[in-house]
């Protein structure tokens, strides 16, 4: 396979699209990017990584950040009685509603639907914040050695701009603590979720950092930090729920397992060959990147490499 063709066709097919979105601007630090940023990245499962356009500018990578603690978490709580317990909180379900929803928590007794959408994520935080002590740096530490970059950073200016704009989340929080879905302190849950989305990352860092999954939960140094049917699990909550109340769409169009992030991110696996990653900050309505999943689309549908 000659990727590098194989990508500069896609960017082709997708650049004319990058327009089409919307920069998300509830979070005032995420508008400044502009919107006519595209790169795209893929990484083999022997470490080999191509990239066109922006596939080196650092971005915030917002809600894949989401596929990386629910990693995190299953990761240090081995066998079926540590994924019981994250699984009593949290359900696999997609939830056909936004993001940011908080209609269904309280019909389901503060138990969210799935990992990926930010209730989820919040109760998946706040047990690595127990299981690590500070969930948001060993989010960081792990990301840096995954990616093999040692300069990712936090953009504290984003994670501010979240925390001073963030009374959706807390509400969220606070709604789950009310049940006792949360082990620890709204405010330090909510912060370190802050921090986890305001972490910079290139297209190139994201692709080679969510190696594990396509490598069916073997890191880069070749040590195991999932279970293959772990990380079996992650790919497939990933395509189910990944994309929000866009994941039958983005099924139907990609057929990839995905998270999306509304940084303009987006990474996807192909289990046993590659994870690749696509950025480009224009949103649709639902918080996916516009030009990001017409080229994930036109990616498998050049290659046949869909999981289906
Ligand atoms: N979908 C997203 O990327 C949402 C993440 C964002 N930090 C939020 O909490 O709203």
């Amino acid at each position: 396979m000659d990727y590098q063709a194989v990508l500069e066709e896609v960017a082709a097919y997708a650049r004319p699209l990058v327009r089409r979105g919307r920069v998300a601007d509830y979070i005032p630090a995420l508008e400044r990017v502009s919107a006519d940023r595209f790169g795209i990245a893929v990484a083999d499962i022997h470490g080999a990584v191509h990239g066109v356009g922006d596939w080196e500018v650092p971005f915030s990578v917002q809600s894949i950040s989401k596929a990386f603690s629910l990693a995190l978490v299953m990761a240090q709580s081995p066998g079926s009685q540590g994924e019981d317990g994250i699984w009593k909180r949290v359900g696999r379900e997609p939830s056909g509603t936004p993001f940011n929803s908080l209609v269904q928590l309280e019909a389901e007794n503060g138990i969210p639907r799935n990992p990926f959408i930010n209730a989820g994520a919040l109760v998946v935080t706040d047990r690595l914040q127990t299981l690590t002590g500070d969930a948001s740096t060993s989010m960081l530490d792990f990301l840096r050695e995954e990616s093999g970059n040692p300069d990712l950073a936090f953009d504290p200016a984003v994670a501010e701009s979240e925390a001073g704009h963030g009374d959706r989340n807390a509400a969220l929080a606070h709604f789950m603590a009310s049940f006792g879905n949360l082990e620890n302190p709204v405010p330090s849950v909510i912060e370190h979720y802050f921090w986890q989305c305001a972490i910079e990352m290139s297209c190139r860092d994201l692709a080679v950092a969510g190696g594990f999954l396509a490598r069916h939960g073997l890191r880069a140094d070749g040590s195991r930090l999932l279970e293959a049917r772990e990380a079996k699990r992650i790919n497939a909550v990933m395509l189910t729920c990944g994309t929000y109340d866009a994941a039958g769409e983005f099924a139907y169009r990609v057929g990839l397992p995905a998270k999306s992030g509304v940084g303009g991110g987006i990474i996807a696996v192909i289990p046993g060959r590659c994870t690749l990653c696509v950025w480009s900050p224009g949103l649709d309505a639902r918080g996916n990147s516009v030009a990001g999943a017409a080229a994930l689309d036109h990616f498998t549908t050049l290659t046949g490499w869909s999981v289906f």
